[in-house]
């Protein structure tokens, strides 16, 4: 079977959000793409993860074309692909519903960088998208869920914040591959959780020096990179 060796890691990355408790139900998506082949691998619509076989993902082209696959892709593949055509240097793209990170989404609020845990991973705030006009949701929601995802990095890199939170909706993530894209859902999660205690404590302060926020960035990101072991 031509994609299996792809089908068998975008499932092990849908069932890995299940183990990091960010999805219940069928809460969730994740994907990965060979740039070669033009081809991504996404999880079903609606299947249950203790239901799912590697081999029911779902192969399809950049145009949103089933290539393989005896099921229905997630309803959001069309944010996943246009995601994928817009940002040529991601491999993996994941969504959930993850309680914190949704509710900084439905808050309709970016993710400030109040300390140096979200500063080792993101570079400034976590985007919160613009509210989805009456015209978009007319032409194709989950493709436009795709631009104003897009729209946030019209002057900043994806890869200095690999997520974003979509108002009204849920977040999304990406990284080089499936399991990058899932492992960032695991950090905006936990940010986002720190995020909501800490404005709790402290509804209008504690900002960190924009230089202890870039130092911190700057010790695993980039040139100067010193934090771990280099591969
Ligand atoms: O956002 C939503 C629902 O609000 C979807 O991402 C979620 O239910 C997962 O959908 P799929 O099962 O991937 O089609």
């Amino acid at each position: 079977m031509k994609y299996r060796e792809l089908k068998r890691q975008v499932y092990e990355a849908n069932l890995e959000l299940q183990t990091r408790n960010l999805v219940v139900y069928t809460f969730g998506n994740v994907s990965q793409i060979d740039r070669d082949a033009g081809v991504i691998a996404i999880k079903p619509s609606g299947v249950s993860y203790a239901d799912m076989k590697a081999d029911d993902m779902v192969i399809v082209d950049l145009d949103n074309k089933i290539v393989e696959g005896s099921m229905r892709p997630s309803s959001d593949t069309k944010t996943h692909t246009h995601l994928y055509r817009h940002f040529a240097d991601i491999g993996g793209v994941t969504h959930t519903h993850s309680t914190y990170a949704t509710a900084w989404a439905q808050a309709k609020l970016s993710i400030p960088c109040l300390g140096t845990t979200h500063a080792d991973f993101v570079f400034g705030e976590i985007p919160c998208t613009a509210e989805m006009s009456d015209e978009q949701i007319k032409r194709d929601y989950e493709e436009e869920t795709g631009v104003q995802i897009t729209d946030c990095f019209k002057q900043r890199s994806p890869n200095e914040a690999p997520m974003v939170i979509v108002a009204g909706h849920a977040p999304f993530t990406w990284g080089k591959d499936a399991a990058k894209s899932v492992y960032h859902a695991v950090i905006l999660e936990e940010i986002a959780k720190m995020a909501y205690l800490t404005r709790t404590l402290n509804p209008t302060g504690s900002l960190l020096s924009a230089a202890i926020l870039n130092k911190h960035y700057q010790r695993k990101h980039g040139s100067g990179a010193y934090y771990g072991q280099s591969n």
